[in-house]
């Protein structure tokens, strides 16, 4: 039976040391400020943001939250980002996804100055990402980094196998993954025969948002299963992984929820600490 990869109780450790971080800057007179946009009322953003919200408040970190209506313009919320890019007192920002239709997500995120790019979704820190001088990178994949070398899970020459190729987990977790030597296979809603690319796999991460997708016959004894989904079924939080079945012939597997998610917040939070010690001319 596999053991579990405790994101939550990583995320709580890595939470006591950002709170020390946090509470020497403010003894120098910086104190972390960053903002969420978040456009329209999609009930699991709403979750997120106050989820964040939480953490902020608990780290000793300000956030504002904007909340948009759903039929908000463009511009409006170009606008916005012009006025949080250029205001001194703000260190970071963020748009919360999905966003609404007439929106264009694309245009919002080219629009954040790179330096205040807690997500590290703009066009030239996705760049540096993969050019491996990054000063951010997108939480949840750090995350997922953070949690594979807190277990002492080495990745090179490992095959990986990241499922879901989205550009806020499965691209950049396979850039990530490179810089330490793994083999990377991205596979998604297109790939024939999953199986038989899981069943080779040391490692699986599965960022599909599909509940049951990896069940046990797909994966081979001893395989480490990274679940980043999250899926909502009868009311019941589950990830992408058949957990009960698959953690059976797992070395190493990741719950849901108290895996990957909690640390998603954690290193959002990281960010915008290092942006902010980064715009002070620290580190
Ligand atoms: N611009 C942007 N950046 C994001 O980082 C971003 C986003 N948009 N849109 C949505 C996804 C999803 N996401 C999660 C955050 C926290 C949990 C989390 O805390 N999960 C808890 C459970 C929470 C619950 O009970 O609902 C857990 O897995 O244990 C999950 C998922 C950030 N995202």
């Amino acid at each position: 039976m596999g053991k579990i990869l405790d994101g939550k109780a990583l995320a709580n450790l890595l939470g006591e040391n950002l709170k020390e971080k946090v509470k020497n800057l403010k003894a120098e007179g910086i104190t972390p400020h960053f903002c969420v946009i978040n456009i329209g009322d999609d009930t699991a953003s709403k979750i997120y943001v106050r989820s964040k919200k939480r953490k902020a408040e608990k780290l000793g970190i300000i956030q504002d939250i904007y909340q948009m209506p759903a039929d908000t313009k463009q511009q409006e919320v170009l606008d916005l980002i012009d006025k949080l890019n250029t205001d001194p007192e703000i260190n970071g920002l963020m748009v919360q996804m999905p966003t609404p239709e007439q929106i264009s997500a694309d245009e919002l995120l080219a629009r954040i100055d790179p330096n205040k790019d807690v997500d590290s979704l703009t066009p030239a820190n996705v760049g540096r990402l993969w050019l491996k001088d990054h000063f951010v990178e997108p939480a949840t994949a750090e995350g997922i980094m953070a949690l594979l070398k807190h277990y002492e899970i080495p990745l090179n020459g490992k095959n990986v196998v990241i499922i879901g190729r989205s550009n806020i987990v499965g691209k950049p977790l396979a850039a990530l993954m490179l810089e330490k030597n793994a083999t990377i296979t991205i596979a998604h809603s297109k790939t024939q025969n999953l199986a038989s690319l899981t069943k080779r796999a040391d490692v699986i991460v599965s960022a599909t948002g599909e509940p049951c997708l990896i069940k046990a016959d797909m994966v081979k004894d001893g395989v480490i299963v990274v679940d980043v989904g999250i899926n909502r079924v009868n009311g019941k939080l589950v990830g992408d992984v058949d957990f009960d079945a698959v953690k059976e012939k797992a070395s190493y597997i990741t719950p849901v929820p108290g895996g990957v998610g909690p640390l998603t917040v954690q290193f959002l939070m990281e960010a915008v600490v290092n942006l902010t010690r980064r715009q002070n001319g620290r580190k």
